[in-house]
């Protein structure tokens, strides 16, 4: 294993030192007593055999049941010790990736894909726990058992121990082999499987999909095929297995039968005691295991180096948006927003998205942002709170440049609705508090009641405690929409940003939310396609090819003949043909 990967684990272990080291001191025990219970049985055997006394074979009868008792005790603790190490470094991994991504911008997901992240959050995390509970427990028995139980060995008799162990290579060998083709079978089982849960999970979700182009057959089929590739990968993987182990018993046998071969004379000449024969015979069967697993946890080694790796590897990526270490908090926040020559470039584009903007906000101001698909409008709404990362000296909020900001004080001060409104799996009323969960039931009332959503939520089975998502009702696109409204009004925070956050809501609703929106003295920045209601603003922006065409109020802009005259005259064109 390479040393970079070896530190890592060391780095993984150390918080669990103490566990690991009572962890070893048990194993050691245990094996210590494993040697003595079969020594002090070939004691029994020759004392025994020369004089049988009722009281000897009571001593000995309670010492070994006392102490097979007492080493019972002490693997299971070993056990308990040195597998929870493996899950409490799970554990801290987990917490450590996820905490890790949640510091991550949303343009790091999307060049990552979720599935792979997950994949290394739960099997590579796994592949390590495996590593630090059944390898470590292996190699540290393997250990023990052959230091402490080879010198006894050869002290009963050398020729015949290294008789006997002559075969034991070869297990070794057997498992190591095996232990490669075991694996990449079980990862043809595992692909096998995920192939075909996405299969069926894309084939319900794409249901309406499969039924209006008549494809039932042709997906069938698809499943059939997949179906009988894991069936395969897994009567492969059941062979070996089934292949494995019996090999296994059968060469442990074979250094029975060469006990038996070579130790058979030595026992009639009388050179070997017939306790001494018994105790190799159990000290052999007592070496099987711990060779044979050392096979097994090379290759859990190598697996676990490999996911090492791939964890290490999303951890080591910085976050691109960090909060300065002199950043400062906004108190009170008045709303005021400056953008100076803003120029925004995505990865791999030499177009900027941002080409020179500048504008100022006053505060209590609304200021509509419109223009055609593509002119930059939600790339200027993901950078005002940051989603997106920015060069210092660019945006402003109350005069201070929002680079400079604390993330809460940010946050906090402007909420902003993205165009795809996300819930959770939870209640309408978990979600709404989502951004504030101390705040009141009258609370969350009211900004439902803004979001014009109340009087359907009180429709729903069990009202605002009803479920929604994957586990709960389904909610139309507006009402999902109004709840994600709801939520960024609860915040009451100073600015409020929607990008195209009334899309699915119809005129008469989004004209009511606009209207009590323009009754209050906060800030707002409204993306729209719906041009009656950027009218409805102070001012309105018009985008072009990112930068800013026009600005102006709509009457002004209608006066002037330009880009908005012809968006509007269109948009009054679409509306009488419908
Ligand atoms: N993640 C991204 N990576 C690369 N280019 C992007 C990304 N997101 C947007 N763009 C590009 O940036 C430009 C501005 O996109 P933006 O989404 O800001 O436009 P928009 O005006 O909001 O459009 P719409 O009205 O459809 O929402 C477009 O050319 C778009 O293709």
């Amino acid at each position: 294993m390479a040393s970079s990967s070896l530190s890592q684990l060391y780095s993984y272990l150390k918080p669990h030192r103490g566990s690991l080291l009572l962890g070893v001191f048990t194993l050691l025990t245990t094996n210590a007593l494993g040697v003595a219970i079969p020594w002090l049985l070939a004691q029994a055997i020759d004392d025994l055999g020369r004089k049988l006394t009722s009281g000897g074979l009571l001593y000995y009868t309670l010492l070994i049941l006392g102490l097979a008792t007492v080493m019972g005790l002490i693997r299971v603790w070993s056990r308990v010790l040195l597998f929870s190490i493996g899950r409490r470094v799970e554990f801290d991994l987990k917490g450590r990736i996820f905490a890790h991504l949640l510091r991550m911008s949303p343009a790091y997901f999307a060049q990552n894909p979720v599935g792979d992240l997950i994949n290394r959050a739960t099997s590579d995390v796994e592949n390590v726990r495996r590593l630090l509970g059944f390898a470590l427990l292996s190699i540290i028995n393997t250990f023990f058992a052959y230091t402490l139980t080879l010198p006894v060995m050869l002290g009963l008799d050398g020729a015949l121990t290294l008789q006997c162990l002559a075969v034991y290579p070869l297990m070794f060998l057997a498992v190591w082999l095996f232990s490669d083709r075991l694996r990449s079978e079980q990862i043809a089982v595992q692909r096998g499987l995920d192939g075909l849960s996405s299969l069926i999970q894309e084939d319900i979700n794409g249901i309406s999909l499969i039924k209006v182009y008549a494809q039932e057959e042709n997906e069938r089929r698809a499943f059939d095929q997949k179906n009988e590739q894991l069936l395969k990968a897994n009567l492969s993987l059941a062979l070996s297995r089934n292949l494995i182990f019996p090999l296994l018993g059968g060469l442990a046998s074979g250094s029975l039968l060469v006990l038996l071969w070579f130790g058979g004379p030595r026992l009639a000449e009388g050179s070997l005691t017939i306790g001494a024969f018994a105790a190799l015979a159990i000290y052999i069967e007592r070496l099987v295991f711990p060779t044979a697993l050392l096979g097994f946890t090379i290759t859990s080694y190598q697996r676990g180096q490999v996911s090492i790796e791939r964890i290490e590897r999303i951890l080591s990526v910085a976050p691109s948006i960090v909060e300065r270490s002199d950043a400062v908090s906004l108190e009170p926040v008045r709303g005021a927003i400056d953008v100076k020559a803003l120029t925004y470039f995505f990865e791999d584009s030499d177009r900027p998205a941002l080409d020179g903007v500048n504008f100022h906000i006053e505060p209590g101001e609304s200021v509509a942002i419109v223009g055609a698909i593509g002119s930059g409008k939600s790339t200027l709404a993901n950078v005002l709170p940051r989603l997106l990362e920015i060069a210092p000296g660019q945006v402003f909020l109350d005069g201070v440049d929002v680079t400079y900001l604390r993330f809460d004080s940010l946050r906090t001060a402007i909420a902003y609705v993205p165009q795809e409104s996300f819930l959770f799996s939870a209640t309408v009323e978990e979600n709404i508090r989502y951004g504030r969960p101390d705040a009141s039931e009258q609370a969350v009332v009211a900004a439902a009641r803004q979001a014009r959503i109340h009087d359907e939520i009180t429709d729903f089975p069990r009202g605002y405690r009803t479920l929604v998502g994957e586990r709960g009702i389904t909610l139309s696109g507006g009402q999902r929409q109004r709840v994600a409204l709801a939520r960024a009004f609860l915040m009451d925070a100073p600015v409020l940003v929607l990008d195209d956050s009334l899309a699915s809501v119809d005129n008469q609703t989004a004209e009511e939310i606009l209207q009590h929106l323009a009754r209050q003295k906060r800030t707002l920045l409204l993306i729209t396609h719906r041009l009656s209601a950027a009218a409805a603003c102070d001012r309105i922006l018009v985008m072009e090819r990112g930068q800013i065409a026009e600005s102006g109020s709509h009457a002004e802009l209608l006066r002037r003949g330009g880009l908005y005259r012809q968006l509007w005259e269109q948009q009054e064109l679409e509306k009488a043909l419908s």
